[in-house]
C-alpha cells in the first residue's frame, strides 16, 4: 500500500491553556502556592507563573500529505519549539514516506543531539512524532491504538490530579493526586501543613481511596524521606517527583528508605529510552511517568514502555490527554491513566487540553471508552488563534 508523501510540516504557537496547561488565568488551583525548586525564593513561592512555568505556550505541529490529509498534535513548546520544527526537523519529513517513523525519529534525534537530548528539543521531536502518528492513523483510517497493537482492555480507568481529591472520589475516579504546597524552605511548619492537608483529605475520602502527593521536583532527600514516613500514617499511595529529575542517586535512596508499601514515582520531566533506562537500572522508582509529548513521542514511548515492562515496572504516563490514552489502552503495564482536573476549582471534569482539541474525550465516572475514529480521534480547533512565527 503506497502512501502519499509528506508535503508540508507547519508549526504554530497558541497561548492560553491547552497543551501548556499551566498557562491558566488567576485563581486556578494549579498556580496556588505549589512547592517547586524555586520555592526557596519567597518571591516565587505563591505562583509558578511568577517564575515562568507558562512562558513557552503550546506548540501545534501540522503535517500535510500530498493527498491533502493532515495530521496534527499539540504539546508544550511555543515559539522556540516552532523554530526547531520549521528550521531543523522539517527537512527530515518533507518529501518523505510517512510510514518511515523510525528513520524520521532517528534523524530528528541525532541531528539535534548536539543541542537537545532532553527538554524543549525533545518536546519538539515529540510533537512531530505525535502528528505523524495522527497522520498515519488518518491515512490508514485506523485509531492510533490499532497501530500500536490494539486494546488490551475495553476502557480506561483514571485517577485525578487536582486540589480536591474528595470531589474526585465523588466523580468516580480511583484516586486523587494532590499538589504539595510547602517545600523545605518553609521548614517544620510547612511539613506540618502538608501532613494536615493530607489528613484532612483522608478524613473526607475514607480509608481505601488512593491519595498521592505530587512534589514537582521541590524536595531534598531528607525532607522527602521524612514526608513519606509521616504521610504513611495517612495511607499515602505514592510520593511523586520528589527530587530533581537529575538526582538518580537520590531517587534510588528514597525508594530504599520509603515506608514499606509506599510507591515512589517519577519521570514526567525525563526523556528518551536512555533517561528511563537510568531510572530503571538504578531502581529509582516503582512507576515511571513519561509525558508522551515531552519524552520523545509515541515512537520513543514504545521503547520506554517495553524497558519498564521487562523489569515489571508500571508505566503510567503523565497526563497528556488523547496522546497517552491511545498508548495506555494497549499496554498491560499501564493499568490506569492520569486525568488532570483543569477546572479552576478542580470541581468539574473539563477537557484537559481545552480549548484546542475538538472532540477531546473526558472520563465519565472515572472511565473512558476510546472511539475508533482515525488517528488520535480529535481535530484542531482553528479558532484558538494559531500563529505561525517561522512560516517558510
Ligand atoms: C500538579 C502538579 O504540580 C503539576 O502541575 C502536574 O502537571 C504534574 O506534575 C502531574 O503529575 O500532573
Ligand atoms: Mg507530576
Amino acid at each position: 500500500m503506497a502512501f502519499p508523501v509528506i508535503k508540508h510540516v507547519r508549526a504554530f504557537v497558541v497561548r492560553g491553556g491547552g497543551a501548556d496547561y499551566h498557562d491558566q488565568g488567576a485563581g486556578h488551583w494549579i498556580d496556588d502556592h505549589i512547592a517547586t525548586p524555586m520555592s526557596r525564593y519567597p518571591e516565587y513561592r505563591q505562583s509558578r507563573q511568577s517564575f515562568g512555568i507558562n512562558v513557552l505556550g503550546t506548540l501545534v505541529v501540522e503535517i500535510e500529505a500530498a493527498d491533502g490529509t493532515i495530521g496534527f498534535a499539540v504539546t508544550t513548546g511555543g515559539e522556540p519549539a516552532a523554530y526547531i520544527v520549521e528550521k531543523h526537523l522539517s527537512r527530515f519529513l518533507e518529501g518523505r514516506d510517512p510510514t518511515e517513523v523510525e528513520k524520521i525519529w532517528d534523524q530528528m534525534y541525532f541531528s539535534t543531539q548536539y543541542y537537545g537530548r532532553k527538554g524543549l528539543v525533545v518536546n519538539a521531536i515529540s510533537g512531530v512524532d505525535l502528528a505523524l502518528y495522527d497522520l498515519l492513523g488518518k491515512l490508514r483510517q485506523e485509531p492510533v491504538y490499532a497501530l500500536l497493537g490494539g486494546k488490551v482492555r475495553d476502557e480506561l480507568t483514571f485517577y485525578a490530579t487536582g486540589a480536591r481529591p474528595d470531589l474526585a472520589k465523588q466523580m468516580g475516579f480511583i484516586g486523587g493526586k494532590m499538589p504539595l504546597h510547602h517545600g523545605p524552605a518553609e521548614g517544620e511548619e510547612g511539613l506540618r501543613k502538608n501532613i494536615e492537608e493530607l489528613a484532612t483529605m483522608r478524613e473526607r475520602v475514607g480509608e481505601d481511596f488512593w491519595l498521592m502527593f505530587d512534589c514537582w521536583m521541590s524536595l531534598d532527600l531528607n525532607y522527602a524521606t521524612k514526608l513519606a514516613h509521616k504521610a504513611h500514617e495517612y495511607g499515602l499511595k505514592w510520593i511523586e517527583e520528589a527530587l530533581s529529575p537529575d538526582d538518580y542517586w537520590g531517587y534510588r535512596d528514597l525508594k530504599k528508605n520509603a515506608p514499606t508499601g509506599m510507591l515512589v514515582t517519577t519521570g514526567e520531566h525525563e526523556a528518551t529510552r536512555w533517561g528511563f533506562r537510568m531510572l530503571l537500572e538504578m531502581e529509582c522508582c516503582d512507576i515511571i511517568q513519561p509525558d508522551v509529548g515531552w519524552c520523545g513521542g509515541v515512537t520513543e514511548l514504545i521503547k520506554i514502555a517495553n524497558l519498564a515492562d521487562s523489569k515489571g515496572v508500571m508505566m503510567i504516563p503523565h497526563g497528556s490527554s488523547v496522546y497517552s490514552y491511545h498508548f495506555v489502552i494497549t499496554r498491560h503495564n499501564s493499568p490506569f491513566a492520569e486525568f488532570l482536573m483543569m477546572a479552576p476549582k478542580a470541581d468539574e471534569v473539563v477537557p484537559m487540553f481545552h480549548p484546542q482539541l475538538i472532540g477531546e474525550p473526558v472520563p465519565v465516572n472515572g472511565k473512558l471508552k476510546l472511539s475508533d475514529a482515525p488517528g488520535f480521534g480529535v481535530e484542531l480547533n482553528r479558532e484558538v488563534g494559531l500563529h505561525r512565527p517561522y512560516a517558510r
